[in-house]
């Protein structure tokens, strides 16, 4: 790959204890390029993510981040305002929970118009064209733009989440387990909107899940975690269709056994 690498960490570790958090990660991504991080409950997947999206203050470890104007910057070093205003421009987020990532006490069209104007943008016809125009991309009815997200269901609170995430164009995603807790087809469609929209506007994405299937989809390269521990890593096709790690073997397994 000649491109940079958008994002590039080092040594990455958050230690709660011993073999809880994450510990000494590396890897690089490049636009375009969807990794998935996965293991079983408690192996570091959460801390790791959170430790990428400054939610967490990391131990140690470097986050270098290539920036839209062509610069490299460490996110650990950035000062707080800084590292804010870099993560509102260029970064954005969807959680598990529509509710941790969506504003409930305001409607529809001020949770995607919101961040535009948290980047400046004023002109509030354009704000709520713009917030339409998301609706109908991530296919919610536009005309329920005054409406909150109460009124929505779980999987469209969860597209709600995704156009207030992508509506400022920011160019890496993280995403926690971001079709977890929701039906089988309803999780369907979710997954083919995001792979669709990953390849349309060419988002560099980590998405974390424990689901192998939804790795499978979605994600290029793959990181395998047990115990804050990177124990593979990979193309997708290669980890999850010849493991070599005991414990990548042990997962993969554990999805075919009945
Ligand atoms: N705030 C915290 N304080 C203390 N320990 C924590 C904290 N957050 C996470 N941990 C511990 O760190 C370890 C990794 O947790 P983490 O949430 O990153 O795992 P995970 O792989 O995301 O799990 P899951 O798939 O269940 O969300 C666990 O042992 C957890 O108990």
């Amino acid at each position: 790959m000649t491109e940079h690498a958008i994002l590039t960490v080092c040594g990455l570790t958050k230690q709660y204890a011993p073999g809880q958090g994450c510990l000494d990660v590396n890897f690089s991504l490049h636009p375009g390029e969807v990794l998935g991080v996965v293991g079983e409950s408690g192996s570091g997947k959460s801390t790791l993510l959170r430790c990428l999206g400054g939610h967490i203050g990391s131990d140690h470890g470097v986050i270098n981040y290539h920036n839209r104007d062509g610069q490299q910057v460490d996110m650990c070093q950035l000062m707080p305002a800084q590292r804010q205003l870099l993560l509102r421009q260029e970064w954005g987020f969807v959680y598990q929970h529509a509710h941790e990532g969506l504003r409930m006490q305001v409607s529809a069209g001020a949770n995607i118009g919101e961040p535009l104007m948290n980047n400046g943008k004023r002109h509030y016809g354009e704000i709520r064209e713009t917030a339409m125009r998301w609706m109908r991309d991530v296919e919610l009815d536009a005309r329920r733009i005054d409406e909150y997200p109460c009124a929505f269901s779980g999987g469209m609170r969860q597209r709600l989440q995704i156009a207030r995430a992508l509506v400022t164009q920011p160019r890496l995603i993280l995403m926690d387990e971001p079709t977890g807790g929701l039906d089988v087809s309803v999780q369907a469609r979710l997954l083919d909107l995001l792979r669709q929209l990953v390849s349309q506007l060419q988002l560099a994405v980590v998405i974390v899940t424990h689901d192998l299937a939804v790795a499978r989809l979605l994600a290029q390269r793959l990181i395998v975690m047990r115990d804050g521990k990177i124990v593979e890593t990979g193309l997708t096709d290669q980890v999850l269709d010849d493991p070599q790690h005991p414990y990548t073997q042990l997962l993969v397994s554990s999805i075919l056994t009945p």
